[in-house]
């Protein structure tokens, strides 16, 4: 029994009587599998939180990690040069912007750059129907005629992550996970190129179960076996320990790995959000160059190549600024980081942008020149130990003023916007995102936690915390006329994500139930 809760335009093209019932058999076969999994990751939490268990690279697995003699499936049709990787939510003028960008691949994003009000998972499904099938071809509102060109990038969805459930779709009387609602429709009406990124996953059991339904799913619609191909992102610290798992896992559908930076942030921040040995500096100063950053990206390079797997670069935040010193800016910061990446034996890497795919195409042509990736290159050399993944205290301790308040700034103004329906946002030239914005809150929160000090002297205490928290939504509140009801939303949102005695895991699940899908 199935019922949608929702009524978007065009929505009956999605749900067709046979993608109705594809749609049933993925919740009933899988939905059980989810909770276990979600459960599972709780009590992890809790014993990891207590100091009941230390993370380490998993003994029950060792016979995996040592086997040298398993790989990968070969890279597929679409994925084999994947140098320059745009993302961007599949709104329907950035859907054919870009696929028209030059990159090798967009990530059509439901997950951190999407807010899932109904609207945008039924549009963004649509738009991703209408580009493949050449109805991408409109005018807008502005005049800009926009189509999509005879060299598209190859698309790889990124669904929604195992935590959220959509409750537009009902499946005997409970909402279906998300992940299966943005997967099913997708490979449902696209079968010849399911490609997929698969974010936010905690562990390798985590990925047998995407595994499980990426077999059931290619038999229910006679697809053969091995063409879905998934790209997991290596976002969360307990993940880092099971790379080789998680390939192991997908190996038949396996398309690499990617290094998640901001989520990785924080899920650090998460995971030990009580160790006072883990309280990180400024935003700003956790950057890729760190040593527990740049080790988890370096073991995803190794990991990658030494199982014949594509490994993919992370995202960064800088977006090109109408203001000339602040665009050159943020063109040589991604330069940079294009650079280290390529250097360290990535295969390609993402950008936030259209302006800014030549810069990762320059950077990554150099490295990889004539050849299609640089898998071949093994990084022997590489030694990474699991202290060096957990030496959190290698980013620093300096936090400051101008740290808090944009934490608070921005926390503010992305919850608006998300409310709002939208799921990426420049803020100070930075792309803000879901991840982004995470990390932002959850900072405030442990700061106040373990009563941080700033660089000059003063502790960050609720009074300091709700004087800027008070400046900062002034001054937001002016960006808008009138009553701005998705601000006071934010308000509140913001207070109960960050300034209460427990961190919430996360802020989406608690924003979707109480505003998005009321
Ligand atoms: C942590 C992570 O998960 S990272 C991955 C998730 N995050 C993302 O995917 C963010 C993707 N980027 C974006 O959404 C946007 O670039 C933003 C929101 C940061 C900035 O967008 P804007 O303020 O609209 O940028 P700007 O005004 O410069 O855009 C110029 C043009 O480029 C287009 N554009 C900008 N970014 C993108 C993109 N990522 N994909 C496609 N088109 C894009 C705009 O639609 C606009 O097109 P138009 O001239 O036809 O209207
Ligand atoms: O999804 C990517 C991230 O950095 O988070
Ligand atoms: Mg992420």
């Amino acid at each position: 029994m199935i019922e949608i809760r929702g009524s978007e335009n065009r929505q009956d093209e999605l749900f067709t009587p046979d993608a109705l019932a594809f749609l049933v058999e993925l919740d009933r076969r899988f939905a059980g599998a989810r909770v276990d999994l979600l459960e599972r990751r709780r009590r992890r939490r809790t014993r990891l939180a207590r100091g009941a268990e230390r993370l380490g690279f998993l003994p029950e697995t060792a016979a995996i990690r040592d086997d040298p003699t398993w790989r990968v499936a070969a890279p597929a049709p679409g994925l084999v040069d994947r140098r320059v990787e745009i993302t961007g939510p599949p709104q329907r003028t950035m859907t054919v912007n870009a696929l028209n960008s030059g990159a090798k691949v967009w990530l059509a994003d439901f997950e951190d750059a999407t807010s899932p009000t109904w609207e945008n998972i039924v549009g963004g499904q649509l738009n991703l129907i209408d580009a493949r099938e050449g109805r991408l071809d409109f005018v807008s509102g502005a005049g800009k005629r926009y189509r999509v060109g005879d060299d598209p990038a190859t698309v790889v969805v990124r669904p929604r992550g195992w935590h959220l459930v959509e409750k537009h779709v009902v499946v005997d009387g409970h909402p279906m996970p998300a992940a299966l609602v943005d997967f099913g429709l997708y490979i449902f009406h696209n079968r010849e190129t399911p490609y997929f990124y698969l974010p936010k996953l905690e562990n390798h059991r985590e990925a047998r179960l995407w595994n499980d339904v990426f077999c059931h799913a290619q038999h229910l619609l006679g697809i053969p076996y091995g063409t879905i191909r998934a790209t997991v992102l290596i976002e969360t610290i307990t993940a880092a320990f099971e790379m080789e798992e998680i390939l192991y896992e997908l190996r038949d559908h396996s398309g690499g790995l990617n290094a998640g930076r901001w989520d990785y942030i924080f899920s650090v921040i998460k995971t030990f959000g009580a160790d006072p040995d883990a309280v990180l500096p400024d935003r700003a100063k956790v950057r890729m160059t760190v040593p527990f950053m740049r080790a988890y990206t370096e073991l995803l390079v190794k990991t990658c190549h030494k199982r014949g797997a594509h490994a993919i670069g992370g995202m960064a935040a800088f977006i090109p600024s109408r203001d000339t010193a602040a665009n050159e800016r943020a063109f040589a910061h991604v330069r940079v980081d294009k650079e280290r990446e390529a250097s360290a034996g990535f295969d390609g890497s993402w950008v936030a942008h259209p302006a800014l795919v030549p810069v990762c195409r320059d950077v990554f042509d150099r490295h990889v020149g004539e050849n299609p990736h640089q898998i071949g290159r093994q990084r022997f050399d590489v030694d990474v130990t699991a202290e060096d993944l957990l030496d959190f205290a290698s980013a620093g301790t300096e936090v400051t003023e101008t740290g808090v308040r944009n934490n608070i700034a921005v926390a503010l103004r992305y919850l608006r916007a998300w409310l709002g329906g939208t799921g990426a946002v420049a803020i100070y030239d930075l792309m803000e995102d879901a991840a982004t914005a995470e990390i932002a809150r959850c900072q405030i929160w442990q700061w106040l936690r373990h009563g941080t000090r700033l660089t000059d002297g003063r502790t960050i205490d609720h009074e300091l915390v709700a004087k800027l928290l008070d400046e900062e939504y002034t001054a937001a509140d002016a960006e808008t006329e009138g009553r701005d009801e998705n601000l006071a939303r934010a308000g509140n949102l913001f207070n109960r994500m960050a300034l209460q005695p427990d961190l919430p895991e996360f802020f989406t699940t608690r924003a979707y139930a109480t505003y998005l899908a009321r």
